[in-house]
């Protein structure tokens, strides 16, 4: 289980700049869950990806990694355990790099001791195995760079990439926004088969709505720097996006507007 604190994190703290955006977060994960991350422009949930996965210090609160107190780690030593997917397909993988160079890579995650780009014969055809199921004939294209690749195979590999060790949680960043909608529509039920079937905790930030309400066992609204709705099981699988506005409403006293979020 994954426990955030009272986390808070500033920007450019005691500058004219001054941003608080994340302002008290406390969020107990547990095993097996998949949040959907909805909110606003400017919530804070990229910040509380990032947080988690340690690219910032934080100003306030604690991270605890079954019960183990993880907030000191550098973002290094956390993606032993973290896998991140994000909006830009080119950010996940090496365009220089051969398909089973990027595999290899991804295979070694957390073991910084074994460097060099060498692949071995039975990681070969693990890689294969893999790609096989994503169901776009990359398996024949081993040797290709990746650079060659469009932007939603390369999504679909990174995706492989994330979750071939399998990460304690895999954290996705609208890692579906830059693509066309069919493809866009490919990596999500990739993200849920791969999910579903290593039993993944994750979460994913998205923009869409109906996409957060329909994924995931479990959704979070995050404003002003603040989880302000967490609804899971039967009360989330009831939701419409009528209700997610509603409830916005009522707790804070105000209209979502319609240009916040998108509402397709
Ligand atoms: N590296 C940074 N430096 C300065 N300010 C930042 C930085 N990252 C985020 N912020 C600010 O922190 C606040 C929260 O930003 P964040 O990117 O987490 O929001 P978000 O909910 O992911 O928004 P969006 O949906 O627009 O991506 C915003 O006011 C943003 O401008």
């Amino acid at each position: 289980m994954i426990e955030l604190q009272g986390i808070i994190k500033y920007f450019h703290r005691g500058s004219i700049n001054e941003v608080l955006a994340l302002s008290g977060v406390d969020l107990r994960v547990r095993r097996g869950d998949f949040i959907t991350v909805i909110g606003s422009n400017g919530a804070g949930k990229s910040t509380l990806l990032n947080c988690l996965a340690g690219s910032y210090p934080l100003e306030g609160g604690r991270i605890l990694l079954d019960e183990q107190d993880v907030t000191a780690w550098s973002e290094h030593r956390r993606a032993r355990f973290i896998s991140r997917v994000f909006q830009d397909p080119l950010l996940g993988t090496c365009g220089t790099l051969s398909i089973e160079q990027n595999l290899a890579l991804a295979l070694r995650r957390g073991r910084p001791h074994l460097l060099g780009l060498g692949v071995k014969g039975h990681d070969r055809e693990l890689f294969r195995e893999q790609l096989k199921q994503l169901g776009l004939g990359l398996e024949a294209r081993l040797r290709d760079k990746v650079g060659l690749l469009s932007g939603g195979q390369r999504q679909a590999l990174t995706m492989l990439m994330a979750t071939l060790v399998r990460p304690e949680i895999l954290l996705l960043d609208e890692h579906t926004a830059a693509l066309d909608p069919k493809t866009a529509q490919q990596i999500l039920e990739l993200t849920e088969r791969l999910v579903r079937e290593q039993q993944l905790t994750a979460l994913m930030v998205t923009h869409n709505m109906k996409q957060a309400l329909q994924l995931g066992n479990r959704l979070i609204m995050m404003h002003q720097g603040k989880v302000i709705l967490d609804v899971s099981g039967e009360e989330k699988r009831q939701m419409k996006v009528e209700d997610l506005l509603e409830r916005f409403y009522t707790v804070r006293g105000e209209e979502f507007s319609q240009d916040r979020m998108l509402l397709v």
